[in-house]
């Protein structure tokens, strides 16, 4: 058994109209892990996803889950794989528990009550099972979407922004549930834009960036990369060049002279601040402010899609 149970190979999208979505990705996710793919809006994040569902037609390339080709053995495939999409389109006039029975018989499973059971009362929606699904409120047909993908018990699932639009109640379940999941050896992919959600819930990382997946890092690794922080320092005298005793900070000059910019890595333990502030009052060069800043995710794709050019 290979330690991947899913491959996509040189997997593309084009819509029609010419909209470039996905250029060929390759990528391999292992058994049991949680893998957030980490993109802006319009990246191809639910392109990607909803290809690996059968949603969507790719242009060219293949997807083998667990070694079954996912459009050739579409039937087998879709029973293993669960997808909680972004909203909740069907079923308004349904309870609760028709809906999540209905969406576990669709893949040819018994109406197992005790397992519906137990996932309704996970999500705390077990007390809402005979409510229909339109009175419900935003975050309980959240809850509702959750259910159904989970109804047949896949061993791959999918969550498209799972935090989009959700309170942070919901979250912390949806984040309890999630690592629940993976303890009972389901593999996730979940799609995201906040570097947070990737870091409190993903053991590996992707960045997509305009239909190009740009890398795929173990979380910590990626954490590091995009824990850089910026000290800029406002000069009370402006400097003309970067003074040769602070080479081993490589720090720039900004605003004409008037910032000096120090770059570091805020998920070291030694960031460097310390000996960089003490050599600046050494050589008798003072500020009058100070102030740090994060790379934004913003910079960070800048960064990355400059490195892959
Ligand atoms: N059915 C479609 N027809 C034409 N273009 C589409 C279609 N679906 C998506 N696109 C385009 O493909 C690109 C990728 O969209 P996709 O929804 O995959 O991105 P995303 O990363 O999931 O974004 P978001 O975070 O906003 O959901 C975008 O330019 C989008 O406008």
């Amino acid at each position: 058994m290979s330690d991947d149970l899913l491959r996509i190979e040189g997997v593309s999208k084009t819509y029609k109209g010419g909209v470039v979505a996905l250029h060929p990705v390759d990528l391999a996710i292992r058994r049991g892990e949680i893998f957030a793919l980490l993109g802006p809006n319009g990246a191809g994040k639910t392109t990607l996803i909803s290809i690996v569902c059968g949603i969507v037609v790719p242009s060219a390339g293949r997807i083998l889950v667990d070694g079954e080709d996912a459009v050739v053995n579409y039937r087998q495939v879709r029973r293993r794989v669960g997808l909680v999409p972004q909203e909740l389109s069907t079923d308004a006039f349904e309870s609760v528990l028709a809906t999540v029975t209905f969406s576990r018989r669709l893949f040819g499973r018994s109406g197992h009550s005790a397992y519906i059971e137990e996932l309704l009362r996970d999500l705390s929606l077990w007390d809402k099972r005979d409510a229909k699904i339109k009175d419900l409120s935003g975050g309980m047909k959240r809850r509702v979407l959750i259910a159904k993908a989970l109804a047949h018990e896949p061993d791959l699932l999918f969550l498209d922004e799972p935090s989009a639009g959700v309170d942070v109640s919901l979250r912390r379940d949806m984040w309890k549930l999630v690592h629940r999941l993976r303890e009972r050896g389901v593999t996730i992919i979940l799609t995201t834009h906040y570097i947070e959600e990737a870091e409190e819930m993903a053991d590996r990382v992707g960045v997509i960036s305009r239909g190009k997946l740009l890398l795929v890092d173990d979380k910590a690794a990626l954490m590091k990369k995009l824990g850089k922080r910026e000290l800029d320092l406002t000069l009370v005298e402006p400097l003309a060049a970067v003074p040769t005793e602070l080479a081993e900070w490589h720090p720039t000059i900004e605003n004409g002279g008037h910032t000096l910019r120090y770059v570091f890595d805020a998920t070291e333990e030694r960031t460097g601040i310390p000996s960089f502030l003490r050599r600046l009052g050494e050589l008798g060069i003072a500020f009058k402010d100070l102030e740090t800043s994060k790379s934004s995710l913003e910079d960070i794709f800048v960064d990355l899609v400059g490195d892959a050019k």
